[in-house]
């Protein structure tokens, strides 16, 4: 059995029921086989892919708080410190039902090979809980950010873990968090990013991810002779990737026509009017359906589907696996010749696969959503140097790592004979900064 064979096999083994966490260990191990094969016995000698696939450590630990009618409400909370190679731990916390210990290590394990393609010294955590704030008070929201910070305050600070905002996480939840850890522990430091701009938060951070996706869709695009003028987007969610990735898409010339929550999705065939998703969303903490009792030309249908819709490029942005072989199949059909991911892991291996070899551009969200936790990186800079950069200044650092990005993805997957094959070129590239690192540092 090959080196990775044996690996995925004791992953599987060792981490039962963690099926997204083996899914993602898959697809990274897979495309690297020939980098491992060229290197085999001293990794092996190094113990390197079981320690890439091991966390450092997770913390594990209960959140109680009390709802609006004096009930007491306990949630389970987690830090997954996947990688800290090359920087401190760096990535989001999720607050959704459906998160447990596996789906906070495939994103960690993704994470330290994301952040390690943007360029910027830091290494991959994730966290969170299975508290939905959905349908929550904004006192009960406080009192689950507090109880969840007093816990997480222990193990987290501005040189060893920096966690930020993912799922069900915005500002609000942010500045909860900060005004707990600030009073756990009296330091006034670059914990979170994703902070408000008068606390210390980056001006960018809040568009870094959709704006970041589109950067490198247009780079990516730019490479194969196309571009986004004229093009119809199809877009899933309406959070935060959504909403930005949109907004970036318009500015860039592209009509987009639809968007959706976990309720079903919008079609808008004139182009969906952002100012007022915004406002149903930022601001109501709205659902979409609400876009269409109030746009005559949109149409809202229940359930899933939007893989449906006709377009030229398709983003995925709200959750892992929400797009199967069969969207991928149908998506072809109707002529989608792009797609990149905003979301973790949006598309199932089957999708990714069939969009590999059947010639659509394909950029992973390893890749294609590392804007956003490389523009976390940059206000970590500025919390460091007690600095506020400009809205431009930051944008175009954000513009230069995404087309990096797109370089060293592009440029890998040329060095190992698969041409135009990104999600290979992304592992790759990810993967050889982290692995010079642990080599260098010994067996720790
Ligand atoms: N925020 C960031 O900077 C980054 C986020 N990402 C990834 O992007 C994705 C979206 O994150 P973000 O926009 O921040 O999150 P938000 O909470 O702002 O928005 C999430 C959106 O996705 C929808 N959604 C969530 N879970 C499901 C589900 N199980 N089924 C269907 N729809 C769902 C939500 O609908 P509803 O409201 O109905 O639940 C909502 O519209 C995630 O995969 C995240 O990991 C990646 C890089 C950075
Ligand atoms: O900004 C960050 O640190 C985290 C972003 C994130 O969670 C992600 O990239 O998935």
């Amino acid at each position: 059995m090959s080196y990775v064979d044996e690996v995925y096999e004791r992953v599987v083994n060792q981490n039962p029921g963690e099926v997204e966490f083996h899914q993602a260990v898959k697809e990274v191990l897979d495309s690297l086989k020939l980098v491992i094969s060229a290197n085999e016995e001293n990794y092996r000698k190094m113990g390197l892919l079981e320690r890439i696939v091991e966390p450092e450590r997770i913390i594990s630990f209960r959140v109680p708080w009390v709802d609006d009618n004096g009930n007491v409400q306990v949630n389970k909370g987690f830090r997954v410190q996947f990688n800290s190679a090359i920087g401190p731990y760096k990535g989001g916390l999720r607050l959704h039902p459906s998160v447990n210990q596996g789906i906070l290590k495939f994103l960690g394990f993704e994470q330290t090979f994301k952040n390690s393609l943007t360029g910027l010294p830091i290494g991959g955590g994730k966290g969170g809980s299975n508290f939905d704030p959905k349908g929550k008070s904004d006192r009960e929201v406080m009192a689950f950010c507090q109880s969840f910070m007093t816990e997480l305050s222990k193990y987290i600070g501005a040189d060893q873990d920096v966690p930020a905002g993912d799922i069900g996480v915005g500002a609000r939840e942010i500045g909860f968090l900060y005004g707990q850890y600030k009073r756990m522990t009296g330091l006034y430091e670059g914990v979170l990013t994703g902070k408000g701009l008068n606390y210390g938060g980056s001006l960018v951070r809040t568009q870094a991810t959709g704006y970041g996706l589109v950067y490198i869709l247009d780079e990516m695009l730019k490479h194969n002779g196309k571009d986004l003028n004229g093009k119809k987007v199809v877009i899933s969610g309406s959070g935060n990737v959504a909403i930005y990735a949109a907004e970036k898409a318009q500015q860039l010339g592209a009509i987009v026509i639809s968007l959706s929550d976990s309720a079903g999705y919008i079609y808008d065939e004139s182009g969906i009017q952002l100012d007022l998703v915004k406002e149903i969303k930022e601001v109501r903490r709205g659902r979409i359906k609400e876009y269409a009792d109030v746009v005559k030309t949109a149409v809202f249908t229940e359930g899933k589907g939007i893989w449906s819709i006709p377009c030229d490029i398709a983003l995925p942005c709200a959750t892992q696996n929400e797009l199967d072989i069969d969207d991928a199949k149908e998506l072809k059909k109707n002529g989608c010749f792009a797609v990149a991911e905003g979301a973790n892991m949006p598309s199932t291996r089957g999708a990714t696969d069939y969009f590999l070899e059947n010639g659509i551009y394909f950029m992973p969200g390893k890749a294609a959503n590392a804007g956003g936790v490389a523009t976390s990186a940059l206000e970590m800079s500025q919390n460091s140097q007690r600095l506020s950069w400009t809205f431009e200044e930051v944008d175009e650092k954000l513009h230069d790592i995404m087309v990096n990005i797109y370089a060293k993805a592009a440029d890998a997957a040329d060095r190992y004979g698969v041409s135009g094959n990104y999600v290979a070129g992304a592992n790759i590239a990810g993967f050889e900064k982290v692995v010079d690192a642990m080599m260098a540092q010994g067996i720790v």
